[in-house]
């Protein structure tokens, strides 16, 4: 494809440029990766958080880029470089471009918690009416006939737009994914034609990244007032303290605003009544109530069912069918997921909640069925927000009744510190370094009537720490340990 071609219109600065020889080169591929350029590539140098993409044009060259395209002028270079004010950008439209095909019906899903749910639960809306969906997202990808483990929430616009392709190629209609507030913030979502985008909630996060809470929820409001067309359906949850926010940004970027939850107005919640590993739900739309009988437990997943209901609905199917489909749903992986139940009944639960507010939600979701103690074991990620260490430490201190801090990705951090900033803040609780013994420890613990939350790995299956990645799964140390004290 010519670069011309490629570029389009968007770009106004290159108009000269694309008017000459560079516009008429011929290119084979698109990269931001000066170790994966071959012959004929398009490199795009970005300033990145740890290296400046433009130290590496002759990099790319070397290995047989054709042109380069950077924010700075490169003298020099033994391939023309073109100047664009905002290279990540450009990346993103040029890799849609480039891989041209994308499902025809794509929706994402922003918020601090409850997008990989919010996500897998559109995907099986979708599947249930008969049309063929896909999920990306933290867990990965899943589409029929395809299940592959992921590593980025939001991947970066090559990898998507190569995936996009795939699935349309497969015959995939309807595509859910995640909107990160670092795949916002650089522009990771902006080739993708979206036809509808939803809003869960927001709490503190990523405050590595973000300098402050402000500019966390800018970057996720850019879903809306960047990357969504004009005048589609945009789907929020109604009941979180910056609800009120998200819709007024929906608004005034000119989005049909479908408000989801109890003070929804689209799907307006008016009642829930918890069942132990189920909850009943009526739910009000278009002057009818539906009953629904969610199969999985916490107050949270009806919220993220609402929301994942409302993008069905407002990319076509009907709200019987969508709300029908709500009890057949199953939870993302890693996400409230009963590892098991011991001999005396106990539950014994693995979640992804690693940031204060999932923990708090995924704490207070199982007490209400939990006639004995509440058991969590949970660590923090190391070379992350380390501010949420003591928040999450007086949380689960509050919350649970047995508290056993533990290991959850030191990376390059001291373990024992990353450890003693929780403890700081979580009087009487244990402290076991080693997760799986940690986890052994919770599971003897257990007697009739308790639930253990594992949290903060979910559906991870590895545990990093000093550069090194072993495979580790919270989900087979329980089953594990639920063996070891049953045999
Ligand atoms: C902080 C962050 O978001 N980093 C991501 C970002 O890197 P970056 O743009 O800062 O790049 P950089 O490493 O500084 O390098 C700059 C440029 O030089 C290029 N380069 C570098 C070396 C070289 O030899 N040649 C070369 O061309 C790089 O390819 C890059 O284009 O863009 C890269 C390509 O898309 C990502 O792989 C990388 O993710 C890292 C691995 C990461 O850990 N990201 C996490 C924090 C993340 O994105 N998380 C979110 C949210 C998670 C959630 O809450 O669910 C996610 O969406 O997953
Ligand atoms: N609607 C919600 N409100 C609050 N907490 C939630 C909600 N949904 C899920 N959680 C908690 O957050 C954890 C992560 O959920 P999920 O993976 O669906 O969110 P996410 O936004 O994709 O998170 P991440 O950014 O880590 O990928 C869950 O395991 C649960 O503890
Ligand atoms: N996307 C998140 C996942 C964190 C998961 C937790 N297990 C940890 O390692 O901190 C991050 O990379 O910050
Ligand atoms: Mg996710």
């Amino acid at each position: 494809m010519k670069l011309s071609a490629l570029a389009g219109t968007a770009f106004p600065e290159l108009n000269a440029a694309l008017s000459g020889r560079a516009g008429a080169l011929d290119i084979a591929a698109v990269t931001a990766d000066s170790r994966k350029a071959g012959p004929g590539a398009l490199f795009v140098a970005i300033a990145g958080s740890k290296a400046d993409g433009a130290g590496f044009i002759d990099d790319a060259a070397e290995r047989g880029a054709a042109v380069a395209v950077s924010a700075a002028a490169h003298e020099g270079a033994r391939i023309p470089v073109l100047q664009v004010s905002n290279p990540r950008r450009f990346l993103s439209v040029v890799a849609s471009r480039f891989y041209g095909a994308q499902p025809e019906t794509m929706v994402a899903v922003t918020g601090t918690a409850g997008k990989t749910s919010v996500a897998s639960f559109t995907r099986q809306i979708w599947a249930h009416a008969g049309l063929a969906a896909a999920m990306i997202g933290t867990t990965g990808v899943i589409a029929p006939g395809r299940k592959e483990y992921g590593s980025l929430t939001t991947p970066d616009p090559v990898m998507l737009h190569g995936l996009l392709a795939e699935l349309a190629h497969d015959g995939v209609t309807h595509a859910a994914m995640e909107a990160s507030s670092h795949g916002l913030d650089q522009y990771r979502l902006d080739g993708v034609r979206l036809a509808a985008a939803g809003f869960t909630n927001l709490g503190r996060d990523h405050m590595d990244y973000h300098a402050t809470i402000e500019e966390y929820f800018g970057a996720k409001m850019h879903l809306f007032d960047r990357v969504l067309p004009k005048g589609s359906p945009a789907v929020i949850n109604a009941d979180d303290a910056w609800s009120a926010r998200a819709e007024v940004a929906a608004r005034d970027a000119g989005h049909r605003v479908m408000t989801v939850g109890r003070s929804g107005s689209f799907l307006c919640l008016k009642r829930v009544e918890q069942k132990r590993d189920s909850q009943f739900a009526e739910i009000l739309h278009d002057g009818e109530i539906y009953e629904v009988r969610l199969p999985l437990a916490g107050e949270f997943q009806i919220s993220n069912a609402l929301v994942a209901a409302g993008l069905a609905i407002a990319t076509g199917v009907t709200a019987r069918t969508a709300l029908a489909a709500l009890e057949k749903i199953e939870g993302a992986a890693g996400r409230l997921e009963l590892a098991g139940k011991a001999a005396n009944g106990a539950l014994a639960y693995i979640d992804y909640a690693h940031k204060p507010d999932a923990l708090e939600k995924v704490l207070t979701a199982v007490r209400p069925f939990t006639t004995g103690k509440v058991v969590v074991v949970f660590g923090c990620g190391g070379d992350r927000d380390r501010g949420k260490r003591p928040i999450m430490g007086e949380i689960a201190t509050r919350l649970a009744d047995v508290v056993i801090v533990t290991d959850d990705n030191p990376r390059s951090e001291v373990p024992a510190e990353i450890r003693g900033e929780i403890l700081a803040a979580a009087p009487g609780a244990t402290e076991i370094g080693d997760r799986a013994e940690a986890i052994a420890h919770a599971v003897a613990l257990l007697r009739q009537g308790d639930t253990l939350i594992v949290a903060g790995k979910g559906h991870e299956e590895g545990q990093t720490a000093a550069g090194v990645t072993r495979p580790f799964s919270d989900l087979a140390e329980v089953r594990k340990a639920l063996e070891g004290i049953q045999s």
